[in-house]
């Protein structure tokens, strides 16, 4: 056995060596280049060695097999043209590994992602672990880039065309089954037969059981029969344009990355893996410096952050739950009740006034992990355990050893100080009593609490189960325990939870209202419905704010402007547009009365006409569409470095990620703060002077944008 930095080297009796990386001081396994450097002459070494027969490529990480490129590196680079050499250095080492003169198998256990995968790819077989932290794919895209390990030529020469755009364009992650399904796994096996799976691959591969293809990768049946009509022009043509159809219509040009794998993929199965290489590395070196891709990986990083912060300036520790309690068997209790019993693994008591509504909240999990099921993530036994440990009532039997009590109830006060004193009484000293309010200062609804230091707000967005974010409120009175325990429950939950100070809106419906209200004052003025939507989706949104509105509720929407019209005065002002509507009985969606139309086949997709009588308007105002976006952008972002003045929030890096994670601020620009480091303060601000002297003084830049103006200064360094 040879040791080395990064992984130990063992040549075992049966002729089969074993190399178990383990980067020193790392969480993850990651590819370096001082990693590569010290494993090609050991390849080398391999391949001239008769007494070596095969090779298994292990971790020697618990829960981690390797989580691909080191993404810090990508922040070294200077030129497109230092990251393209960083990709042609992987490309050197991954052919000379497929091209071993014998197998090579990776016994993956853990995550397994992008440069992982591509190292993988490169093996001539691939045995993974049943397990739920075995998963495999290619993220880079998320990160703004391509898989410039060769993934974008080998993935599809393995498992087809579509399949592998599908993967490489949404960076989707494989659980074990799905990716044996797919044919990027060979076998499936238990963590602990693993080593002895690859061993008899191996002994298999000798004996050519397998065939080899002329990449170096072993083929099924079924991946040839894939590949055989993969390569029809005709019908590789179809793929391709779809993909670039589909592509552009969720990222309305925004992301370069997307286009260049279709590209990468389109070349290297015309022209050959050799091009296909090369143009990879090209097109990964420009994206690897491009704004976009320094956008995304500054969210990757703050997210990451975000997993080791207690949410406190103290080192109070998050105390163990054991139970929670959900009040309101409505879509958010419901929904927060699925990911406390599945997610966070938590025993659930729900409580609602009625026996409907506690069966329709068990119902909502019991889809969730039904659908869980049929997909084989869950096992029927696991999907019974969990529910199991979810059960409902109408009064408060079962809340006595609760140690947390989620209200999701009406949004009134009276209501809110009747379910504080209730969990006051049938719950223990410690229960912790956290707020769903999206508008009531939780403030207010301590002042309704015998122990105020144990009130909370807990705000989840809608659908629970899907939004990844949770705004964690505190007031002065909350313990930082209550605040650490609220912090590592939601990540349990899988959320990324920002912790900001209790005030009206909190943050993320204070920076959402100026920019909901600025489409508001554009529709009365006679903008069209459709122009305003359609101009903040290009610019990056996920929905426009009409349609959000919809989604929302008018009715939700006009109960929290007002507390922010008293909090904040005029720039915070409600449309008159939003009040109008609201007394016409225009709820959204829910009730089908909205801007958009929800009968028969229209589905929310055509304008409801009707509005612009309501209004009094006629919708044929020209605003550019970038004059919309950047109003709305500029407000958002004003608001924001307020929050941060005010220490709403706080960080930076919490508002970026709240803004992203919450309302679906484009994430290119890489969240508020750092849009307005990009553009640069000074600029913000004589945007915000033009927009002030053409439109009102919503406009006028915050008080800290001016000084930093005047200090030269950013939010991030
Ligand atoms: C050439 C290639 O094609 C290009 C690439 O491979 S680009 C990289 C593609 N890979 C990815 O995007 C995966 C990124 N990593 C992840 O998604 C998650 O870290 C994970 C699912 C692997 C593990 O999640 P989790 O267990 O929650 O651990 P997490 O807290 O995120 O990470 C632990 C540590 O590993 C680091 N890390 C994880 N992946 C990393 C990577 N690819 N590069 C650098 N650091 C990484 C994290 O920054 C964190 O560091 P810290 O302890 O110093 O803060």
């Amino acid at each position: 056995m040879s040791d080395n930095t990064f992984f130990t080297f063992e040549h075992q009796d049966d002729g089969i060596a074993v190399i178990s990386i383990d980067l020193p001081g790392e969480a993850q396994n990651v590819l370096k280049m001082e990693f590569i450097e010290e494993l090609e002459p050991v390849v080398e070494q391999i391949k001239t060695d008769s007494s070596i027969k095969g090779l298994i490529i292990k971790s020697g990480k618990e829960g981690s097999f390797i989580a691909g490129a080191d993404i810090t590196m990508f922040g070294k680079v200077d030129t497109a043209d230092d990251a393209e050499q960083l990709s042609t250095t992987g490309h050197k080492f991954f052919n000379a590994l497929e091209k071993l003169n014998k197998p090579v198998v990776a016994a993956i256990h853990g995550a397994c992602l992008g440069g992982g995968l591509e190292l993988a790819l490169s093996c001539s077989g691939r045995v993974i672990s049943d397990s739920p932290k075995t998963k495999l794919g290619l993220p880079e895209v998320q990160l703004g880039v391509l898989p410039g390990g060769g993934g974008t030529q080998r993935l599809p020469r393995m498992i087809g065309i579509a399949p592998s755009l599908d993967m490489m364009l949404t960076g989707k992650q494989l659980f074990p089954k799905q990716a044996k399904k797919l044919g990027l796994a060979d076998e499936v096996v238990p963590e602990a037969n693993l080593m002895k799976a690859a061993r008899k691959r191996i002994v298999d591969l000798r004996k050519g059981k397998e065939k080899k293809t002329s990449f170096g990768s072993y083929f099924t049946m079924k991946g040839m029969q894939k590949l055989v009509l993969e390569s029809n022009p005709i019908g590789r043509n179809i793929i391709f344009d779809q993909a670039r159809k589909t592509v552009e219509k969720k990222t309305k040009g925004n992301y370069p990355a997307p286009k260049k794998i279709i590209e990468c993929v389109e070349k290297g199965m015309s022209q050959g893996m050799e091009a296909g290489l090369a143009i990879e590395a090209r097109n990964f070196g420009q994206l690897v410096v491009s704004p976009e891709a320094k956008a995304l990986i500054s969210v990757f990083f703050a997210t990451t952050e975000l997993k080791k912060d207690n949410g406190v300036d103290s080192d109070a520790e998050a105390v163990a739950l054991r139970k929670v309690g959900v009040l309101g068997g409505g879509l958010m209790g419901s929904g927060i009740a699925y990911v406390s019993v599945d997610k966070a693994g938590k025993q659930v008591r729900i409580k609602d006034i009625s026996p409907e509504g506690v069966n329709s909240a068990l119902n909502y999990t019991w889809k969730l992990i039904s659908k869980k099921m049929k997909k084989r993530i869950v096992s029927p036994s696991d999907a019974r355990r969990t529910m199991s440990n979810l059960t409902g009532t109408t009064d408060y039997s079962g809340f006595k050893d609760t140690d947390m009590v989620i209200e999701a109830v009406f949004e009134d006060l009276d209501l809110k100080h009747k379910m504080v004193q209730d969990v006051e009484k049938h719950c223990s000293d410690n229960t912790i009593f956290a707020t769903n309010t999206s508008s009531i200062p939780i403030t207010k609804i301590a002042e309704g609490a015998k122990k105020p230091e144990k009130v909370v707000g807990l705000h989840y967005f809608s659908p629970v189960e899907k939004m990844p974010l949770v705004e964690i409120i505190s007031t002065d009175k909350t313990e930082d325990w209550v605040i650490a325990t609220c912090v590592e429950l939601a990540k349990k939950q899988g959320k990324t939870p920002i912790v900001v100070n209790d005030g009206a809106g909190f943050y993320v419906n204070r920076i959402l209202a100026p920019y909901i209200n600025e489409a508001g004052i554009l529709l009365s003025e006679g903008v069209a419905i459709e122009k305003l939507d359609k101009a903040m989706v290009q610019a990056g949104f996920p929905v426009g704010p009409i349609t959000l509105l919809d989604e929302v509720g008018i009715d939700v929407a006009t109960k929290v402007a007002p507390i922010l019209e008293d909090a904040f005065g005029e720039r915070m002002a409600t449309p008159k547009a939003f009040e109008k509507l609201k007394n016409d009985d225009r709820k959204g969606k829910k009730n089908k009365r909205g801007f958009y139309k929800y009968d028969g086949s229209s589905k929310g997709k055509e304008v409801d006409e009707s509005v612009y009588s309501v209004l009094g308007v006629s919708p044929d105002k020209h605003v550019d569409a970038k004059e919309i976006a950047e109003r709305g952008l500029l407000l958002m972002a004003n608001e924001a470095a307020r929050c941060l003045d005010e220490n709403i929030i706080r960080s930076a890096r919490d508002g970026d990620i709240g803004a992203i994670f919450g309302i679906g601020f484009p994430p290119f620009h890489g969240g508020p703060f750092r849009y307005m480091d990009s553009l640069g303060v000074d600029k913000v601000v004589e945007r915000l002077e033009h927009y002030q002297k053409l439109h009102g003084d919503r406009f006028a830049p915050a008080e800290v944008l001016v000084k930093m103006k005047s200090n030269s200064e950013s939010f991030h360094s």
